[in-house]
């Protein structure tokens, strides 16, 4: 299938667990959550969204023909190193695009592969890394993975509230926007109160980097 990618770059990963690992990151156009436009947020389901996931115009970004094409830039963008190769497929919501082909043929590049979704729908086999980030409002279909990285405070979606879920790790994630300083402050105090839960911050974003 031809896949639709927004932006393609090497960075650290910033988040949750992983943090600090240098990663492809493979943003893929569109979303099942947001049409991405500004117009539309209000109505949305998911209204806090941080990323411009519209079209192929990002750094990196265009219509991919086939998995093998992709997989080929992905590791072009990673360079020589044969060591620790890791891909994360976001977006957007990688899950509308991600299929048994693309994840056979980064693997077969050397590959980890991790994915950022919103726990709405069901990966492909053979996700290595699954972090799902669940969204008052949206059913949440993907209830185990690797961890769950819940951005705080949704009020509709308080992390007392989740269902059972099987996570290896569980972060609270401050919501980035005008009210950052204070969300901060509110996921210190409830992972001190809640240790199950540990916090995340978007390391990229304070040290300046994609
Ligand atoms: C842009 S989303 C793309 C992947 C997928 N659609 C999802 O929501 O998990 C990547 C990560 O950024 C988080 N995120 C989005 N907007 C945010 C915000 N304003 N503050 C903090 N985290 C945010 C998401 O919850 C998710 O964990
Ligand atoms: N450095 C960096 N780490 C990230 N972790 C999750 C991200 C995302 O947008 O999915 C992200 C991102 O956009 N940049
Ligand atoms: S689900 Fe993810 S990509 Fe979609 S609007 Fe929400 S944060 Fe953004
Ligand atoms: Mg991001």
């Amino acid at each position: 299938m031809v896949y639709a990618v927004k932006e393609l770059f090497k960075t650290l990963q910033g988040e949750g667990a992983q943090a600090g690992r240098a990663a492809v990151f493979c943003r893929f156009t569109g979303c099942n959550l947001w049409s991405g436009r500004e117009e539309d947020r209000d109505q949305a389901v998911c209204k806090f969204c941080d990323t411009d996931f519209v079209g192929t115009n990002g750094t990196g970004g265009a219509k991919f023909k086939d998995a093998e094409a992709l997989a080929l830039q992905i590791a072009a963008t990673w360079g020589d190193a044969t060591h620790r190769r890791y891909v994360v497929f976001t977006g957007g919501e990688p899950l509308l695009q991600l299929d048994d082909d693309l994840v056979a043929a980064v693997h077969r590049h050397g590959f980890e592969i991790a994915i950022e979704t919103n726990g709405t729908l069901e990966p492909p086999a053979g996700v290595d890394w699954i972090c799902v980030s669940p969204k008052a409002g949206a059913p949440l279909n993907l209830r185990a993975g690797s961890e769950l990285k819940l951005v705080f405070p949704q009020p509709d979606l308080l992390p007392e509230a989740l269902p059972d879920l099987a996570f290896e790790h569980y972060f609270l994630q401050p919501m980035d926007g005008p009210n950052r300083a204070a969300n901060t402050v509110a996921v210190t105090e409830y992972c001190l109160e809640n240790p199950k839960w540990r916090l995340s911050l978007q390391t990229h974003k304070m040290i300046g980097i994609p």
